[in-house]
Parts: C-alpha cells; sequence; structure tokens
C-alpha cells in the first residue's frame, strides 16, 4: 500500500505521542513536522521540523494531510485555531485510529481527531472534530463529545455522558453515566463527575466540584 505523506503541526511533547500511533498505521507517512520557526532544522522522535507556523499557508499548496500534534489542556484556542486556518486552506485532516485501540463501527469519528494506542470507542459513540482521545482513554456507548476537545489518559467517559467543545477531560477523571459536561470545561485529573457542569468552569475531585471559572 502506498503511504500518504502527512504534515504533523506541533512539535511537542504531544507530538511524540503522535508519532507513535501514525508510524503503526499504515496509510501515512510523516513527512515532516512545522513548530515555532526558530525549531526548523531540529527533530522530533527523529522527523524533521520542515517549516514554521508562518509557511503553513504555502505547505497546504504541496501537502494534502495534515494533523494538529499540539497539546492541549488550559485551552483548545490554539488547536482549534490551526485546524481551521488548515482547513480553509483546502487541506484534509485525516482520523487516525492507533492499531492497539478498539473503536466500534457504530461510533462516528470526526475529521482530524486522533485515537491513541489502547482507547476504546463504544457503539453509538459520537466524537467531533480535532479531538484527542488520548491513550488508554474510554469512550462508552453512546457518549457524545464535541469539537476540539481532549479526553486524556486512562479517562473514562461512561455511557450517554455528553462532553461539550472545547473542553479537556484530564487523566482519570470518570463522567458518570448520563452526566453532561458544558462546553470550555476542564475537569481535573482524577476528578468523578457526578452531576452536569457549568459551561467554562474548572472542575475538581471526587465528587466533583466548582473550582473556578476559566473563561
Ligand atoms: C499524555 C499527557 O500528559 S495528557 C495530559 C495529562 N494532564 C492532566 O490530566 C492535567 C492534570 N491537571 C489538572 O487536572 C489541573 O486541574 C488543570 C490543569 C485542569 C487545571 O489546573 P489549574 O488551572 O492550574 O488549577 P489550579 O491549580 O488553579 O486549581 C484550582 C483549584 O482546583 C484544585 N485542583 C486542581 N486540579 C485538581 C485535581 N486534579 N484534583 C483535585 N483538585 C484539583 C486545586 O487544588 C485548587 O483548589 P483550591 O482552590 O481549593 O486551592
Amino acid at each position: 500500500m502506498t503511504q500518504e505523506p502527512l504534515i504533523l503541526v506541533g512539535g511537542g511533547g504531544h507530538c511524540k505521542s503522535v508519532i507513535e500511533v501514525v508510524e503503526s498505521s499504515v496509510r501515512f507517512s510523516i513527512a515532516g513536522i512545522v513548530d515555532v520557526k526558530e525549531k526548523i532544522g531540529t527533530e522530533v522522535s527523529g522527523y524533521p521540523v520542515i517549516a514554521g507556523d508562518d509557511d503553513l499557508d504555502s505547505l497546504v499548496r504541496h501537502y494534502q494531510y495534515f494533523l494538529v500534534t499540539v497539546g492541549q489542556v488550559r485551552s483548545s484556542a490554539i488547536r482549534s485555531r490551526l485546524f481551521n486556518l488548515i482547513k480553509s486552506r483546502g487541506g484534509i485532516l485525516p482520523v487516525v485510529i492507533a492499531p492497539t485501540a478498539y473503536v466500534s463501527r457504530r461510533a462516528t469519528i470526526g475529521e482530524g481527531t486522533l485515537i491513541h494506542h489502547n482507547a476504546f470507542v463504544n457503539a453509538g459513540a459520537a466524537i467531533g472534530v480535532n479531538c484527542i482521545i488520548n491513550t488508554s482513554a474510554l469512550v462508552e456507548h453512546d457518549a457524545r463529545i464535541g469539537d476540539h476537545s481532549h479526553v486524556s489518559t486512562a479517562a473514562i467517559l461512561n455511557g450517554d455522558c455528553r462532553v461539550g467543545n472545547n473542553c479537556f477531560v484530564g487523566s482519570n477523571a470518570v463522567v458518570s453515566h448520563g452526566v453532561q459536561v458544558a462546553p470550555n470545561c476542564l475537569i481535573g485529573a482524577g476528578a468523578v463527575v457526578l452531576n452536569h457542569t457549568e459551561a467554562g468552569t474548572l472542575y475538581a475531585g471526587n465528587p466533583a466540584v466548582p473550582k473556578k471559572r476559566v473563561l
């Protein structure tokens, strides 16, 4: 099978994790990484940084496939800006699924979303665009996740729950079945979310309680 060249946009720690996924899937070969221009000429996991953010326009004329590989904890702003920029210039942001992940054929996944190693996405789940479903995360049946959200390592979204746009669900957090996490929320690592949340708020603890506004 001929591999398609893929550009990774963002050369930090999250990019290293994405590289492990892309290398183990057969469809794409990594053609290079985009980062701040000072990093041009350096490498990430053996792949060269070939361009700076300002060069994205011209890169979209030469390459078809891109993934946003900037990480996301406190804000989705950079990831969503890059996603929209690439898309508006005609770039394609594919779905990439690690071969060790399980994704039900009854689940839907939006463009540019990456499903990392050992993640599990069950039947009826619907995941938006440009999301990160990180290593060992569990998205249970009929759970719905909006756009530009990050379900972090080993987080659990139980059946029928909702996570809005631009959210972060921290490592090992649990969202109880049917619970709605409103847009722009941060759910702290290890939180157990038993009730619907207010938008733009950090929740943490077990049971999770609002800690502060984050917008
Ligand atoms: C592969 C990867 O690395 S993926 C990334 C994995 N990273 C994570 O999962 C992120 C872990 N960090 C968190 O969970 C943090 O809560 C964040 C980043 C979401 C928010 O951090 P901040 O905005 O700095 O919150 P801040 O430190 O101001 O905390 C506000 C309050 O919430 C509490 N709090 C914050 N996070 C947590 C938490 N996870 N559990 C319990 N309490 C917490 C703080 O103690 C503080 O409480 P107080 O006001 O009573 O003193």
